[in-house]
C-alpha cells in the first residue's frame, strides 16, 4: 500500500482532483477565445484534417480526429500507415506543448511547402511551430520540460494535455451544435468494427 503522509489516501487523491479542477478554472481564464474561434474557418475550409501530436498530446489529438469524423469532417491521425499525403488546401492541426517535437516541426514545414495550413495548439509562442503556423491558439499551460509551479502543479505538461482535449472537444461542441445534426446522426459513423 502506498504511504500519503499526514493525510489519508482518499483525502490525499480527492486533493489531486481539486488541483487539477482548479487549475483547469484558471486556464480557461487565461484562454483567448478570439484565437481558439479563429481556428473554426480553419476547419471549415479544409478539404482534408491532418491532426498530429506526440506522446500524451498525440493521443489527445487522436481523440479529436475521432469526433471530427464523427461530425462528418475527412480527418487522418498522422503517423497511422494508412494517413495520405498533406496538399494544398488541407490543414495539419498539431498540439505541442513545447512547440519543439522535432516530427512536428518537420510535419510543418511540409504541409507549408505543400501549400497546406497550419493550426497550431501550443503554450509556447515563442516556438518554432507558432513560427510556422498559420493560426496560433495558445494553452496557458506549463511545458513539460519547464516545472513551473506558478502555472502548475502537475507533472510535466500535464496541464496542457488535459486543456488539449479541453480545446479541441470544446470546438466540437460547438461544431456539433452549430451542424444541426443529432446525436444518432453522428453515431452511425462511429466504428461498427469494434
Ligand atoms: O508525452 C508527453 C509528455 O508526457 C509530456 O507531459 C508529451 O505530450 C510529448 O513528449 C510531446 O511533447 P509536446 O510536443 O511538447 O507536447
Amino acid at each position: 500500500m502506498i504511504n500519503t503522509p499526514n493525510i489519508p489516501l482518499n483525502e490525499a487523491l480527492d486533493e489531486a482532483v481539486h488541483l487539477i479542477y482548479q487549475e483547469h478554472l484558471k486556464m480557461r481564464e487565461g484562454l483567448d477565445y478570439k484565437q481558439l474561434a479563429a481556428v473554426i474557418p480553419y476547419l471549415e475550409a479544409s478539404k482534408r484534417i491532418f491532426l498530429m501530436g506526440m506522446g500524451r498530446s498525440g493521443l489527445m489529438m487522436q481523440a479529436a480526429a475521432m469526433r471530427l469524423m464523427h461530425l462528418g469532417y475527412e480527418a487522418y491521425v498522422v503517423g497511422e500507415t494508412t494517413t495520405p499525403a498533406i496538399a494544398q488546401g488541407d490543414l495539419l492541426l498539431a498540439g505541442s506543448g513545447s512547440g519543439s517535437t522535432t516530427s512536428i516541426v518537420n510535419a510543418a514545414k511540409t504541409a507549408k511547402r505543400e501549400a497546406a495550413k497550419v493550426v497550431a495548439i501550443t503554450t509556447n509562442p515563442e516556438s518554432l511551430l507558432a513560427d510556422l503556423a498559420d493560426q496560433v491558439l495558445l494553452i496557458p499551460a506549463a511545458e513539460k520540460n519547464k516545472q513551473e509551479e506558478a502555472i502548475s502543479k502537475q507533472y510535466a505538461g500535464s496541464l496542457f494535455e488535459q486543456s488539449l482535449l479541453l480545446v479541441t472537444d470544446a470546438l466540437i461542441q460547438v461544431l456539433w451544435h452549430a451542424g444541426g445534426k443529432t446525436a444518432d446522426e453522428l453515431w452511425k459513423r462511429h466504428s461498427n468494427l469494434e
